[in-house]
């Protein structure tokens, strides 16, 4: 007999699941029984839609399903094609034997939603695979593809064609065979002899990966449970951790943030083009110009994603560094990767060609320009680009912040200049920031979607003004930051209050490791600083605004982060990555405050995240109101994958709505008072306007917004 099921669980599919069961059970013709998937696909789990109500959701069915499986008196064998994830896999694990197509994947992904595989996985998985295995798997939610699942015993049998012809063999061939021996509740885990001071050492490296994140630790404790007590107080355990993760909050704050990563695909601009009517055009080849840190990434990118491409210099010299940097960086991917070099073939010149000359670029189907960031030799690359390339080549600019709607004005051909900001390291960074000027057309913004997909990062599309939606957000967190260290704090004090709240690496070290100089430049370009200031400039004002000099002053004294060896922290030399407090850095603040009459003040934690934090969503609320993006989705998305925003948080705008946008609000209007010439810290008028409202649920925000003057 074969019971279907679909794609992601609905209480239908368990109904059917369970009718069909017991259907099987009670007909003696029916010798065995075979699940599998519609359309190819095994299943994707339980509806993550539906953990927001947790009492209607048909998850809680799923565990009694598997046990009725696992009961089962007949062979069941479950015969896996596409995917079998979370419940999915549960399901699989419930049956007596696996069939799993080559090109099949598996795994129990419910730790990046925060929960753990509540369906008795977390109790099943390390009986047939052991614990470390087990324990990867679930404290990670990768996918294993399906020769590894092999490997591990996860699976019977491979199939490499007919899946479901394999699955019914196989069930043919076990008639009759006991089915003891083939119930997972029934086995012992396997032992280790160090099993505690390896459940001990998990732990401590999920608390140290996830920091703050709490679905990875209670996995290691389910699993634990497992390896420590009978599978029915396993299960116990399991279920009593799962509630617990259900109602922490960070739960729904990661499942909002997986829909926000697929709601972003749905791209739209104020003026009406968007992702269901603009085609993408096809990407063959590409070209990248400019070997740099960023050039040398994309290239690597491009290759990954089986684009030829040809990557441009200005000269010999700069062609044989950025050579080599990227071989370096090709060698490095592809032994990770199976297959390795022969799969990227990256010594192919046809897959990958290096050159000075332009000319080579005439049939290119698109180009990315990733020389430094300086508006005069963009535009200059534009104007020869616009020259020599094909007429339908996608023209992208890799800048953080430039003005798109100037570069394309080089060009003869404005409807396909596009902004392209990848994120360092462009190779392994997921975020594509997409930026569309005031001529791009809708049909470059699709293939420049496109081509984020083909090179597995999320695309997503953003107006074009000065720092686009990521690093206009950064201004004023980082300001605040700078700010807080002339009031009275010190770097380390500000990023471990930021490292704590969950992310990756606090401001001031993010700072040393980008470089402090790539800032300061900017600053001189917009004559903030150096030797364009106008004589008499108050050193602590620009523009009527409070400004800190602060880090243009490390700049001068040579201090430009890691690579100096020193920055806002020490290290142990030029290059090094150790940040250790600096007692000159800490003398240096000291005199400051001193020669501008400044009284250090004690600061504690939550004004230095409250500041950092709602100057940064307050931004957010700007960047709403203006058109620059469709949706708080958009910036969440741009947070997580782009600046190391704790996933876990959702975002910074799913996080000021956790926190309630009447607090946000009442504790920007409180600092303004104090620091009324700190525009950043001024609540803005949308985020007023949805207090105003009742603070609507943030999938209604922009319901609220008028668009009577976007700046697009
Ligand atoms: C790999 C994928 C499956 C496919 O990827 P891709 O091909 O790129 O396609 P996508 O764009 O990602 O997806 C296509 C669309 O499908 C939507 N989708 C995919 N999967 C799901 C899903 N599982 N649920 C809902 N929607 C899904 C996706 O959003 C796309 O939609 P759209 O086109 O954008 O509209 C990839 O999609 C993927 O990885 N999916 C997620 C897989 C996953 O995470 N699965 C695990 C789900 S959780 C689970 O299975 C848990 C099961 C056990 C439940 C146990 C419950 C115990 C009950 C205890 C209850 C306690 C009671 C509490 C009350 C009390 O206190 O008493």
């Amino acid at each position: 007999m074969v019971i279907e099921s679909l794609f992601y669980f609905s209480l239908a599919v368990l109904q059917a699941l369970e009718d069909g069961l017991k259907k099987a059970d009670a007909d003696p013709s029916v010798k065995a029984v075979m699940i599998c998937g519609e359309n190819g696909k095994f299943s994707a789990g339980a509806d993550i839609r539906g953990f927001s109500a947790p009492q209607s959701h048909p998850g809680i069915g799923l565990a009694p399903i598997v046990s009725l499986i696992e009961s089962s008196e007949k062979p069941v064998v479950a015969a896996i094609e596409g995917v079998a994830l979370g419940g999915g896999l549960e399901v699989a694990l419930g049956c007596h034997y696996r069939v799993a197509h080559v090109k099949a994947r598996m795994g129990l992904p419910e730790v990046t939603i925060g929960l753990l595989p509540g369906a008795e996985g977390t109790q099943r998985l390390p009986r047939l695979i052991g614990v470390p295995a087990a324990l990867d798997m679930i404290t990670t939610g990768k996918h294993i593809p399906a020769t590894e699942a092999l490997k591990l015993g996860l699976v019977d049998e491979i199939a490499e064609e007919n899946t479901i012809e394999a699955a019914i063999r196989l069930a043919n061939k076990v008639i009759g065979q006991p089915l003891a021996p083939r119930r997972l509740s029934l086995k012992p885990v396997p032992t280790l002899p160090n099993m505690e001071a390896f459940l001990r050492e998990a732990l401590v490296k999920v608390k140290k990966q996830a920091r703050g994140c709490l679905a990875p630790e209670l996995c290691v404790q389910a699993v634990r449970a497992a390896s420590e007590r009978p599978f029915a107080e396993g299960l116990r355990r399991e279920r009593e951790l799962f509630r617990l993760l259900l109602s922490s909050g960070q739960a729904r704050a990661l499942q909002y943030a997986f829909f926000a990563e697929r709601a972003v695909r749905r791209w739209a601009t104020p003026a009406g083009a968007s992702w269901s009517s603009a085609n993408a055009q096809p990407v063959r080849s590409a070209a990248v110009i400019g070997l740099g840190t960023m050039g040398r990434g994309i290239v690597t990118s491009l290759v990954k994603a089986n684009i030829p491409v040809v990557a441009l210099e200005q000269d010999l010299e700069n062609l044989k560094k950025g050579r080599k940097a990227v071989m370096l960086l090709l060698e490095r991917e592809a032994m990770k990767m199976e297959g390795g070099a022969q799969r990227l073939d990256f010594h192919n010149p046809a897959r990958l060609q290096f050159t000075v000359d332009f000319d080579l670029l005439r049939d290119v189907d698109l180009v990315i320009e990733a020389v430094f960031e300086n508006m005069a030799l963009k535009k200059e690359i534009f104007h020869k680009l616009s020259k020599i390339c094909k007429p339908g080549a996608l023209l992208c600019t890799n800048t953080s912040a430039l003005n798109i709607n100037e570069i394309a004005s080089a060009t003869s051909r404005p409807q396909q200049v596009i902004g392209t900001h990848f994120f360092s390291p462009a190779h392994v960074m997921r975020l594509l920031e997409i930026i569309y000027g005031s001529h791009t057309s809708p049909s470059a913004i699709a293939t420049a979607m496109q081509l984020a997909k083909a090179l597995n990062k999320i695309g997503v599309v953003v107006g074009n003004c000065f720092g686009f939606v990521g690093n206009r957000m950064m201004f004023p967190y980082v300001q605040q930051a700078v700010f807080l260290l002339e009031e009275g704090s010190r770097p380390e004090a500000v990023d471990e209050v930021l490292e704590d709240f969950g992310f990756k690496i606090g401001p001031f070290r993010m700072s040393d490791l980008a470089g402090l100089d790539v800032g300061w430049r900017s600053r001189q370009g917009q004559g903030l600083t150096g030797p364009s200031l106008p004589a008499g400039t108050p050193a602590r004002q620009r523009h009527g605004q409070r400004y800190s000099p602060l880090p243009d002053l490390l700049c001068e004294h040579g201090r430009f982060g890691q690579k100096t060896g020193h920055g806002w922290y020490l290290y142990e030399k030029a290059g090094g990555r150790t940040a250790t407090p600096d007692p000159w850095l800490h003398n240096f603040l000291a005199r400051y405050r001193d020669t501008h009459g400044i009284k250090a003040r004690a600061i504690d934690q939550e004004e230095i995240l409250e500041r950092c934090l709602f100057a940064l969503i307050n931004e957010g609320f700007a960047i709403l109101a203006e058109g620059i993006a469709s949706g708080p989705e958009h910036l969440d998305v741009i947070y997580i994958n782009g600046y190391g925003w704790p996933r876990h948080r959702g975002g910074p705008m799913f996080y000021a709505s956790t926190v309630g946008l009447p607090r946000v609000l009442a504790k920007l209007e409180q600092y303004s008072e104090v620091h009324p010439d700190v525009p950043g810290l001024r609540p803005n008028a949308f985020l007023r306007k949805l207090v105003a409202v009742g603070s609507p649920p943030l999938q209604e925000w922009m319901s609220y917004v008028s668009w009577q003057s976007p700046k697009l």
